[in-house]
């Protein structure tokens, strides 16, 4: 393959995502919440997917009416759909829904959906760990899959981007979280071997790891009891000091996204945690 450098365009990358459809899971969430409006801006129609339709189908029409008040102009189509994603075939189903009311196949991806519970591994239910897992990880594999299925029989290049956590690389502390920190190890393992996979197929497979990031998933801790001593804990372990706001993980979601930023940026798990592996 030879890249021309003879123009601007042809060196510096573009974030614009112009003409893209990209499906957004855990599309009510908090992190979610901010990056659908980085999508938008960027030129990119949008469906939104959750567990939770009546929080997904409110923030589908909170972000057009935040779109409009930016002065977008024509506002790239937001849709909202509901979704299992620990259930294949929920999400075949849903994969194969908005494919068709796009009458496009999606090609970004962006997987945020998951959650996380604090219980000691001796003390965990079978069960419920087991549930976890099925969510984060099988749920990761699952959107993947169904997503880059349809990609593949159209022959069209895409990006899949999932969200992992530095849990996935460190064992936190103090709070107990076996059954979140494997699923999260999980899933950067499964990009790098999808990424492998299907790099024959030009589907670029990434996760993004974020720190500890002020969302609905930290605040049910942060303001419950004894919360305001984790958060503490949590800040003292932060080379930065502080926890994250949702915006400073745009940057890292624009550039994987971009098939120009990153054409050679595949199988790699970006871990954005304001320093926090390195002590
Ligand atoms: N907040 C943090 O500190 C932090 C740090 C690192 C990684 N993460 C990861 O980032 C992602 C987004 O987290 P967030 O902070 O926005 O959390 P959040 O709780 O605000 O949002 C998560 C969303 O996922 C949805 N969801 C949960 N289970 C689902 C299922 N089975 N099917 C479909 N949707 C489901 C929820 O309804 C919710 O809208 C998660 O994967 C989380 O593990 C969060
Ligand atoms: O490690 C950061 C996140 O994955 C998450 O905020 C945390 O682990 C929840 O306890």
């Amino acid at each position: 393959m030879t890249f021309q450098t003879d123009s601007i365009a042809s060196i510096v990358p573009s974030f614009r995502l112009d003409g893209r459809i990209a499906v957004l899971t855990g599309g009510a969430g908090g992190l979610a919440v901010v990056l659908s409006k980085a999508l938008v801006a960027q030129g990119a129609a949008v469906a939104l997917v959750d567990l939770n339709q009546e929080l997904c189908d409110l923030a589908a029409v909170e972000l057009r009416q935040w779109a409009e008040s930016q002065g977008i102009n024509p506002v790239p189509e937001i849709t909202s759909w509901s979704c299992n994603v620990g259930d294949a075939d929920q999400v075949k189903d849903c994969c194969d829904k908005i494919n068709v009311h796009y009458n496009e196949v999606a090609d970004l991806l962006i997987h945020t959906a998951g959650f996380c519970q604090n219980v000691p591994a001796l003390e965990y239910p079978d069960d419920k760990a087991a549930a976890l897992i099925n969510v984060n990880l099988n749920g990761s594999y699952y959107m993947s899959k169904y997503f880059a299925q349809p990609l593949v029989a159209a022959g069209k290049p895409g990006s899949i981007i999932l969200i992992g956590s530095m849990s996935g690389v460190i064992v936190n502390h103090p709070q107990p979280q076996f059954a979140y920190n494997a699923s999260k190890a999980g899933v950067i393992h499964l990009t790098k071997s999808l990424a492998c996979e299907w790099a024959p197929y030009n589907i670029r497979v990434n996760c993004l790891s974020p720190g500890y990031i002020f969302t609905p998933l930290t605040q049910k801790v942060c303001e419950g009891e004894g919360g305001a001593a984790l958060q503490a804990a949590w800040e003292s372990r932060v080379p930065v000091h502080r926890m994250a706001q949702p915006q400073e993980f745009v940057g890292s979601i624009l550039y994987l996204a971009s098939q120009s930023a990153s054409s050679y940026t595949t199988g790699e798990n970006l871990v954005v945690d304001g320093g926090y592996q390195c002590w």
